[in-house]
């Protein structure tokens, strides 16, 4: 990886033109014949459950039936701080961001554990983290800023950065798969991000604060209360005439606007990603208001414990492959979701038809 550029690419509203021109529809003769596959497959119809809609959407993503294996995904862990931090919304010092990715590049995460696990390989992207934080090989320079302006008082971002954001995590999403990557797992870093992660939410999908705010990384019932109320300051005092762009600005962090040029570009290469949790949720829903097509390159990994993710799910239309009451983001859901995805490719590839193995039909 040690082409990975450490310059930023110049941005534009035209560049995001063109990415959003960019995503085409899944193809639809290689997910019919994906369909007719399925039906040929030693087993009752519908009894792979979302495994055969998963393998179907996989053949469309890749254009091809059977799919290609998913043999090197990768993990990118977008991070970044957040103003609103100052308004105690979380017990967490800022500075875990910082040292947590000391932690990412030592391998001693839970999501370097998981990724070991499925054979994927973790970068992180600094956003805009509010640290000095070393670039090296896994560890990407991509800073905006460190860390966004407080949520609550006025927009976290401006446009331009929302929008450099957007590029960043294109360009990671780029030059990811250009290193031979073939699945694409969000990740996110970032203390007070749930925060964000509720108002974006909330902004985007028209949920009241109280049902899309939930605990984090773990708060009191008066914080809980607390952080409620600052969400709801957001939704007051943002301006009703905002874009998509414009929300990410006002409500988002960098590491969303980083995830969402990641998705983009990913479906815009008809490369498969699998979403995390709550942020990567939140992420999504900016991608839907943008170029609604980008989603059906995206498997939702898991269901987050947050209420707020239960709620972008709903709004996205898409369906948790597990649900464990994990609530840590990292990318830990995507990637332990990650061998359900390849499963599924794996049967239409692999599966004895009726006719090849002699097994009588109903
Ligand atoms: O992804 C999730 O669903 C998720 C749910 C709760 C917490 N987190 C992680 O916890 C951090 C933010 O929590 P908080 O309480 O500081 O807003 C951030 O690093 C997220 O990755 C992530
Ligand atoms: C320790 C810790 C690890 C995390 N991983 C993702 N978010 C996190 C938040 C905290 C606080």
């Amino acid at each position: 990886m040690a082409a990975m550029s450490s310059t930023s690419p110049g941005y534009s509203d035209p560049l995001l033109h063109h990415l959003l021109t960019a995503v085409a529809p899944l193809d639809a003769r290689a997910m019919q014949e994906a369909e007719a596959r399925q039906a040929q497959l030693t087993k009752p119809a519908g009894a792979l459950g979302v495994l055969e809609e998963t393998s179907v959407r996989l053949c469309g993503i890749q254009r091809t039936c059977p799919p290609r294996p998913l043999a090197k995904p990768v993990v990118a862990v977008f991070a970044a701080d957040h103003g609103v931090h100052a308004r105690g919304v979380t017990p967490w010092p800022q500075e875990v961001t910082a040292s947590m990715i000391e932690n990412f590049r030592a391998g001693g995460a839970a999501v370097n554990v998981l990724a070991r696990q499925v054979g994927a390989e973790v970068y992180v992207v600094d956003m805009g983290v509010n640290a000095d934080v070393a670039a090296d090989d896994r560890v990407l320079d991509r800073k905006i800023r460190r860390g966004t302006s407080d949520l609550a008082a006025g927009p976290a971002m401006t446009r331009d950065e929302a929008a450099a954001g957007v590029f960043l995590g294109a360009d990671v999403a780029q030059q990811l798969v250009a290193a031979g990557h073939d699945c694409l797992l969000t990740g996110d870093m970032g203390i007070a991000n749930t925060t964000a992660s509720a108002a974006l939410i909330a902004a985007l999908t028209g949920a009241e604060a109280a049902d899309v705010t939930g605990r984090g990384t773990g708060i009191d019932d008066p914080t809980h209360a607390h952080k409620i109320s600052i969400v709801k300051v957001v939704l007051e005092r943002r301006p009703a005439s905002e874009d998509p762009l414009e929300t990410l600005a006002s409500v988002g962090g960098f590491e969303h606007a980083g995830l969402v040029g990641f998705v983009l570009a990913a479906a815009a290469m008809g490369v498969p990603v699998v979403l995390d949790g709550l942020i990567a949720g939140a992420a999504a829903l900016v991608v839907q208001a943008i170029a609604p097509g980008a989603l059906d390159y995206c498997f939702a990994g898991h269901r987050s414990a947050e209420p707020g993710h239960r709620v972008a799910l709903q709004h996205l239309g898409l369906r948790p492959l597990v649900d464990l009451d994990l609530r840590l983001g990292e990318g830990t859901g995507a990637t332990l979701a990650f061998p359900l995805v390849e499963a599924a490719g794996a049967t239409l590839r692999e599966m004895a038809t009726f006719d090849a193995a002699g097994v009588a039909r109903k």
